[in-house]
């Protein structure tokens, strides 16, 4: 590739590059680098350089992004046995899901994922790009193929099992994140799922603690719990489910005093708060009085993909614009998750900008 090119993807990967930087990765002199910008600027590839304002600091989503397939049986589902069903195609994974959600709740967003140069890897990418996401972090991995996820769906919506292959966010290594270093630390808030590999998490919690950006985890399945490491110093806020806090915590969460001690557990190393949903059941939340619950409204289900996903967006969506209460936080996830149960697709098509401000039993919110 000729140095311009090369010079001009090491700007898109990262643009906050300084010029010694591209100097010295390029072999070229400071005024080299110049000149090409300089071109690059008259081929209006590049369109300036910005300073980076506080109040435009975006939420940086971490993690996967997958290509989802459901399909939803015809009738009851008979194990061991072939099911008539329909099946449907989207755009998922946990951290897409909630740059989505945030993006078009109006959110300056951006996403740091794995692709591959696959035809799902470009329609995740043209997607994300179509709905306001900045992907300009995005890690195009040469040879992998993207992420996909199977769910099998009963005839009530309720997902009864579901395969993720992933094995492309491994290459999410901490190196990879030292690269995408000026990025997070311009964020306002840093979304992490537990696709990532364990190693990787460990390091953002590191730079959290060191930095200073608020990070909040978001689970991702029982089996991925073990992405989380010991050490959670630094965490802001962990969003699990009530099957991954028992697989966390090694016990069964048969009790509310269960939930709170494994709440407190994990507060003992290091999270400031927890936020545990419990599906129907609503959630439970850390407050400095001990645990406290909230039920979910009560929803027709149509199809509960997304739900944890669209919760934890509206959650950091809440923290994000300013509002420190978990109480107002959990109330406008659990309104977000009712409405996105209440649709077919994973992140709803109803999302707009100023949606959340409004009164969080608006009928608008849980209703369409
Ligand atoms: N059947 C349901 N009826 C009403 N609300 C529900 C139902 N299932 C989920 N929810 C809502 O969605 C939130 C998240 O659901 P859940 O606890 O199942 O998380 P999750 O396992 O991360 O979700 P998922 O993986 O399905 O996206 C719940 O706290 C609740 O508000
Ligand atoms: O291991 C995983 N399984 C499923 C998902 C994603 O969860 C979403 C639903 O909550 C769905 O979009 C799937 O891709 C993931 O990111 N990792």
């Amino acid at each position: 590739m000729p140095k311009k090119d090369q010079l001009y993807e090491l700007i898109r990967a990262n643009p906050f590059i300084s010029q010694q930087d591209l100097a010295a990765r390029l072999g070229l002199s400071r005024s080299a680098v110049a000149n090409y910008i300089a071109t690059l600027v008259r081929e209006r590839r590049i369109l300036g350089r910005a300073y980076v304002l506080p109040d435009h600091r975006p939420v940086v989503c971490i993690g996967a992004s997958n290509l989802d397939r459901k399909l939803r049986s015809l009738g009851p589902l008979a194990l061991g046995t072939s099911n008539p069903a329909r099946q449907t195609e989207s755009f998922g994974g946990v951290a897409r899901n909630i740059a989505e959600n945030l993006a078009r709740l109006g959110a300056p967003t951006s996403l740091i994922t794995a692709v591959g140069p696959d035809a799902s890897g470009r329609a995740l990418l043209a997607h994300a790009d179509e709905a306001g996401i900045d992907t300009r972090s995005v890690l195009l991995v040469d040879g992998a193929a993207s992420g996909t996820y199977t769910a099998v769906l009963d005839e009530d919506g309720e997902m009864r099992v579901a395969l993720a292959d992933m094995a492309i966010n491994d290459a999410l290594t901490p190196a990879f994140f030292a690269s995408r270093a000026p990025q997070r630390a311009g964020a306002a808030l840093i979304v992490a799922d537990l696709n990532l590999p364990h190693d990787a998490v460990a390091g953002l919690l590191g730079d959290a603690l060191a930095g200073g950006v608020p990070m909040v985890v978001v689970a991702v399945s029982e089996p991925k719990i073990n992405r989380l490491p010991r050490d959670l110093r630094g965490l802001r806020l962990l969003i699990l489910n009530l099957g991954e806090l028992a697989e966390r915590a090694g016990r069964a969460m048969d009790s509310e005093a269960a939930i709170a001690r494994a709440c407190l557990d994990l507060q003992t190393d290091g999270a400031q708060d927890v936020i545990v949903t419990r599906g129907a059941q609503g959630v439970m939340f850390t407050t400095p009085d001990g645990l406290r619950s909230l039920a979910a409204p009560a929803v027709d289900v149509v199809d509960v993909t997304g739900a944890g996903d669209a919760f934890a967006a509206a959650v950091c969506w809440s923290l994000y614009s300013g509002a420190s209460s978990l109480d107002l936080a959990c109330r406008r996830g659990l309104a977000l998750s009712a409405m996105t149960i209440g649709c077919a697709q994973t992140v709803c098509p109803q999302l707009a900008p100023g949606l959340l401000d409004e009164p969080v039993d608006s009928p608008r919110l849980l209703k369409d």
